[in-house]
């Protein structure tokens, strides 16, 4: 059935213009609401305002304009039923068969800082979503039906169908568009539920509301999960800052798997940690190598040098351009991702003779929303990110002796290190490098001395590294491990019930030990 009639009512008018001059060129008559129809007219179209479609003025500063049986009656009426063609008839009813809606902007007004909780009422839109809902319900069949169209990125497909096909879209096309307009007003009403559940009793927002609305994009299936028995998929936050690695775009290799999205993710976030050039290689969710370097090449090989037998298979990130010498460098061992900001051209010749090797960009802007969510079973704990940050300024030196220019620079470092290694965490390193780390340990003691086993296996010196602990020593011994392995600076949250007794542990051995006054666990 030809779209004879178009409803357009737009908040966002992105690409509107241009639009409604085409469905013009096709023949299709135009009705639309204040703001819309005056800027349409300002470029010299016709158009009919709605409210001298329904013989009703736009009224209570426009909680009221498309709100009438002229708008819905158009829209809902069943094209395949005859009676319901001739009621409309006899009421004087025409056709509406195509609805082209985007509704107040809630989202954005709420996300100001100094919107009242008026101004959040007034941005509720009420008319829009009755139309995209009644559109969406009668989208119809093969008989006909009307489309929906709820974004602006949609316009020039549904153009080239409606020239391609007489004037008229698919079931199909209608049909799709239908479930894009409810996920649209689902989401809507998501964003007002959050807002209005989030208030306080004194007006203010707290952080968390009483019942919490996530909607999430897929981007892909997944071949499988955390094992083959498992199926799974990813998912992207609409909205999320283009940071995180739900940003990716893949340049070569095979399809990502879980385990890949999942390590990448651990490995990205790592990376973006330095300011200077920087490779993180990642294995389980753990960084077992991480490196600053003069050039991305040097910052690998060292990073690979805390641990070649873990670092096999492993996923690679730097945080800055992947030059010749550093794809080169790690196409010498077997790895599964490599992530960078970007890639020189030669890089990517020289990578194209890894096929199986899957090459990702990511934006180095900043991650995703400000939350962060853990499953449990039947609930999810949902806390603020972890975005603490400590400065050499903040440090408190807690032992006799102060730690060295160059033991502050590696202890900084070690710390950032810390942040993205599982609890408990306890990093050694020298020289901008990891030399031991230990993950994931019951006991913080077993991960101190797992830590030094690991350098010792990798051929590394421990003597004269340092060391960071994500969080405080509940006792001594996790302290006298690092001193035995010959550590000579500590960097921790502090905070113990015992850390009298840790620093006079540190002082009897000579060890500089500074406190942070938070900690980084990480389950
Ligand atoms: N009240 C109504 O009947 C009504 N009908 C359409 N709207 C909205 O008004 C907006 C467009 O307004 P204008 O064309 O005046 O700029 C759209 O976001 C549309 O969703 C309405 N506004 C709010 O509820």
């Amino acid at each position: 059935m030809k779209v004879t009639q178009a409803l357009i009512s737009v908040s966002d008018k992105r690409g509107v213009l241009e639009f409604a001059q085409a469905l013009q060129e096709l023949g299709v008559k135009l009705l639309s609401t204040g703001g819309t129809a005056a800027l349409l007219r300002k470029a010299g179209m016709d158009v009919t305002d709605v409210s001298d479609h329904t013989g009703f003025p736009e009224m209570l500063d426009g909680r009221v304009k498309t709100l009438h049986p002229k708008v819905h009656g158009g829209i809902l009426a069943r094209r395949d039923l005859p009676e319901h063609m001739d009621t409309i008839a006899a009421h004087d009813i025409s056709r509406i068969d195509l609805v082209v809606v985007n509704l107040y902007p809630f989202a954005q007004t709420i996300a100001r800082h100094d919107c009242t909780l008026e101004e959040a009422i007034e941005n509720i839109d009420i008319g829009g979503p009755t139309m995209v809902r009644a559109a969406a319900k009668n989208h119809g069949d093969e008989a006909g039906g009307v489309g929906i169209v709820t974004d602006p990125d949609d316009y020039e497909g549904i153009l080239g169908e409606l020239r391609d096909n007489e004037g008229a879209l698919s079931a199909k096309t209608r049909f799709s568009l239908a479930v894009k307009a409810f996920t649209h007003t689902a989401r809507y009403d998501s964003a007002i539920s959050n807002y209005l559940t989030a208030l306080t009793d004194d007006g203010g927002r707290q952080a968390f509301p009483e019942r919490f609305h996530i909607a999430l994009d897929k981007v892909q299936d997944l071949r499988y999960g955390e094992n083959p028995h498992q199926s799974a998929a990813f998912y992207r936050e609409p909205g999320a800052a283009e940071g995180g690695i739900a940003g990716y775009r893949q340049l070569q290799g095979k399809e990502l798997s879980y385990n890949n999205i999942a390590d990448s993710d651990a490995a990205w976030e790592c990376v973006k940690a330095f300011d200077t050039t920087a490779c993180v290689i990642v294995k389980h969710a753990n960084p077992c190598g991480v490196a600053l370097g003069d050039s991305p090449a040097a910052a690998y090989r060292k990073a690979f040098a805390t641990d070649p037998t873990s670092a096999f298979g492993g996923i690679i990130a730097f945080n800055c351009e992947v030059d010749r010498e550093a794809a080169e460098a790690v196409s010498a061992q077997f790895l599964e991702v490599l992530i960078a900001p970007a890639y020189s051209d030669e890089a990517l010749a020289l990578l194209a003779a890894k096929q199986n090797v899957r090459v990702l960009t990511c934006s180095p802007g900043r991650s995703g929303g400000a939350l962060d969510f853990k499953r449990v079973a039947g609930g999810l704990l949902v806390q603020s990110a972890d975005d603490a940050t400590v400065a050499v300024a903040d440090l408190k030196i807690v032992t006799r002796r102060q730690p060295t220019p160059t033991e502050l620079a590696d202890l900084m470092f070690a710390w950032r290190v810390a942040k993205y290694v599982k609890s408990n965490a306890i990093v050694y390193c020298r020289d901008g490098m990891t030399v031991g780390v230990g993950a994931g340990q019951m006991s913080r003691v077993d991960s101190a001395r797992i830590a030094a086993i690991k350098a010792g296996n990798a051929g590394l010196e421990i003597k004269g590294t340092v060391v960071a602990s994500d969080a405080f020593f509940p006792f001594r011994d996790g302290l006298d491990v690092l001193a035995q392995a010959g550590a000579t600076a500590v960097i921790q949250p502090g905070g113990s019930m015992r850390d009298a007794e840790v620093i006079a542990a540190a002082d009897e051995q000579d060890i500089a030990m500074v406190f942070t006054g938070f900690r980084h666990f990480r389950h």
